[in-house]
């Protein structure tokens, strides 16, 4: 506008000079004039369109970038030191929400968050003291009370129009920041899930480390066990062993690992290989595990029988068959052996049984009544077994003689018969007797003694008047039977023992059992198979066979001599208190020349001893003892047979202990 104003001014003053030059010129030059003028007037024209054309561009131009200002894409405000915008654009005011004319004068910090606040006076504090550009990120208010994230970059103007003034774009933030926000949220969610994942990685990772440990831990007590078990182990694959513990390379007498490699039916006797490679077979193909029992070759040339089983498993993640095996030849051999004793009492069992209607002896019992019978079938059965036997019968029937014929014909045959009275044991002996002891374990024990489960090993131990054991030594003798050891006293090492048990009573035992003077453990323990002998008077058939017996026994002749009939008939009705032990005796005196004197034993219950010395009997002339001894078992032998054989009346008819009686009656023979 200043511009124009001049311009006309300048006009004016050429019009003056103009109009006193036209005065002195002529018309021609005049017309010349005119005509420049004209000219002039026309460029002017030009000229005035052309800056018209121009201010009209400016004005646009302007207009542009006022927009541009006011819409740019962030917002832009300019203040002073004390805050107070002087312009900000439109976008900044729609940033917050409030009109373009509002903003203008108001303060800045009127838009910046309560808790920003000392960020943003430090950040103008900076801008102003540096004079250098200042960035910070921080929250404005929207009129809504939302918060909005902008990022600031301020300039401080020195241009001399500017001085002073703060220049501020302002770039909303708030969207990437929700999204950064939300990234950052993802990232933690994922970072915590990640450290979770990792955490449980970790403990994932230490469980198979101790899955791992535990496994190679229980591998190699696995490896330890199976290298140590008695039982033989070993790994098949591929038909060859891959693994082989030390008792299975023991079991065919190798040294340890020889196996590897082998096949397995290279240790198997020849006569098995089809058996055991088709077992073999079928165990891979089922999968179920099997048995087998074969015969093996061992480096030592023995015999080796082995008892085994094939099972499925994996070794190294491959299938393989896994082979337990354990050496059973002393088994079966022994099984082989008693089949064979089977066979054997078998076909003697037959044998018998064929002749057993008129049997009229037993290995050295005689005897053909039906009770005697009866008897040898139940001794057969007995034999056949190794099974405790329990004898009943009065004193004097020959339970003794059974037992021993039952062992004879047992496969203990071979082995010790050992008879025990008792009732001759002294109580306080009980315990040596059996178990032995060693010198010095107790008073009196001068030397080491065996006992009788030691002598008795491997045989049978006849245990005679089994009612006469106390208590306190049937446990003991229970323990024994049941456990096959025991400790000789004295001794601290056991000892094994495998004795077989007969034993025998003249008394009811049940009755025993019931008065608690037999234990009921012990009791059953020896009570398995029982055997009754009845008593001679029940099977006066068998008096003339055991007369012939006996006669042929004590005479010593070829020829024996004749008895006559009137002895055989008072033989027959007597009725023998003392059974055949009595018998025996009778008839070995009446040999001997003595008379038969039955009907004065059978009535005298309550007589007094008697000495019977007459010319015949009187003792040959020797040593003293040979003498006394003589006398004191006619003497016993006497009231024996005035008592009828009752053990206990003799005894105390005598004057002596029971257990004396048996022991001296053992001593001479009286059984
Ligand atoms: N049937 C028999 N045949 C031949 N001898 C027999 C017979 N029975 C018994 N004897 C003989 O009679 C004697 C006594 O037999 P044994 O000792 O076996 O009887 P016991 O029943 O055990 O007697 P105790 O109960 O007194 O011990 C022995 O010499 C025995 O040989």
């Amino acid at each position: 506008m200043d511009t124009l104003i001049e311009f006309r001014r300048k006009m004016q003053d050429n019009l003056h000079v103009t109009t006193s030059i036209v005065s002195h010129m002529n018309q021609e030059e005049i017309i010349t004039l005119i005509h420049e003028l004209w000219i002039r007037q026309v460029e002017l024209d030009i000229e005035n369109e052309a800056f018209r054309h121009a201010q009209h561009e400016l004005e646009n131009s302007l207009q542009y970038y006022a927009d541009l200002y006011n819409f740019a894409p962030m917002g832009y405000c300019a203040f002073y030191k004390d805050g107070i915008l002087v312009n900000a654009n439109a976008t900044l005011a729609d940033l917050l929400g409030v009109s373009r004319e509002s903003v203008i004068h108001s303060s800045i910090f009127h838009y910046v968050v309560q808790d920003d606040q000392p960020l943003f006076q430090q950040y103008l504090q900076e801008l102003f003291a540096t004079k250098l550009p200042q960035y910070c990120e921080l929250r404005l208010i929207h009129v809504s009370g939302s918060h909005i994230y902008v990022q600031l970059e301020s300039r401080l103007r020195h241009d001399e129009r500017y001085t002073g003034q703060c220049w501020m774009t302002v770039s909303n933030m708030t969207e990437r920041k929700q999204t950064q926000e939300k990234l950052e949220g993802l990232v933690r969610q994922q970072s915590v899930e990640l450290s979770m994942t990792a955490e449980q990685l970790r403990e994932e990772a230490e469980r198979r480390k101790r899955v791992g440990e535990a496994l190679e831990e229980t591998e190699r007590q696995y490896r330890m066990l199976a290298q140590n078990v008695a039982d033989g182990i070993g790994i098949i694959q591929d038909c060859r062993f891959v693994f082989a513990n030390t008792a299975l390379c023991l079991l065919f007498g190798l040294p340890e690992g020889a196996l590897l490699e082998m096949n397995p039916l290279d240790v198997i006797h020849a006569e098995y290989q089809a058996d055991v490679e088709s077992i073999l077979n079928e165990v891979e193909v089922s999968g179920a595990s099997e048995p087998f029992l074969a015969q093996g070759i061992p480096s030592t040339g023995k015999t080796l029988w082995i008892e085994g089983e094939f099972r499925v498993m994996d070794w190294k993640e491959r299938p393989a068959i896994l082979l337990t095996a354990k050496d059973i030849t002393e088994h079966k051999l022994h099984n082989i052996a008693l089949e064979q004793e089977q066979k054997r009492l078998k076909k003697e069992i037959t044998a018998l049984k064929s002749s057993m209607k008129e049997r009229y002896r037993f290995g050295e019992i005689i005897g053909k009544s039906a009770a005697m019978q009866e008897v040898y079938e139940q001794a057969l059965k007995a034999a056949a077994t190794d099974a405790s036997v329990f004898i009943y019968g009065e004193s004097g029937t020959g339970k003794e003689l059974i037992a021993r014929t039952i062992h004879d014909m047992s496969k203990r045959r071979d082995q010790k018969f050992v008879p025990v009275n008792c009732g001759a044991i002294p109580e306080n002996l009980f315990e040596s007797e059996f178990f032995g002891h060693r010198r010095g374990a107790f008073t009196g024990a001068i030397r080491d003694k065996q006992g009788l489960f030691a002598v008795a090993h491997k045989g049978t131990l006849f245990l005679d008047e089994l009612g006469e054991l106390p208590a306190a030594m049937q446990v003991k003798l229970l323990r024994v039977l049941d456990e096959g050891e025991f400790t000789p006293i004295g001794e601290t090492s056991v000892k094994k023992t495998d004795v077989r048990i007969i034993a025998a009573t003249n008394r009811n035992l049940e009755d025993l059992r019931r008065r608690k003077i037999v234990r009921e453990d012990f009791f059953f323990r020896i009570h398995v198979f029982t055997i009754t002998v009845p008593p001679l008077r029940e099977r006066k058939e068998d008096i003339p066979l055991l007369l012939e017996y006996f006669v042929r026994r004590f005479s010593g002749k070829d020829a024996p001599p004749a008895i006559p009939g009137n002895i055989l008939d008072a033989l027959q009705h007597y009725d023998w208190p003392g059974n055949v032990r009595e018998f025996q005796n009778v008839i070995q005196r009446y040999l001997s020349g003595q008379p038969l004197n039955l009907i004065e034993t059978k009535k005298e219950e309550t007589a007094k001893p008697r000495l019977m010395l007459d010319g015949k009997t009187r003792p040959k002339t020797g040593e003293f003892q040979e003498v006394m001894d003589d006398f004191e078992k006619k003497i016993i032998l006497e009231v024996l047979e005035q008592h009828r054989w009752n053990k206990s009346k003799t005894a105390a008819s005598l004057g002596i202990p029971r257990r004396t009686l048996y022991r001296k009656m053992e001593r001479y023979g009286i059984m």
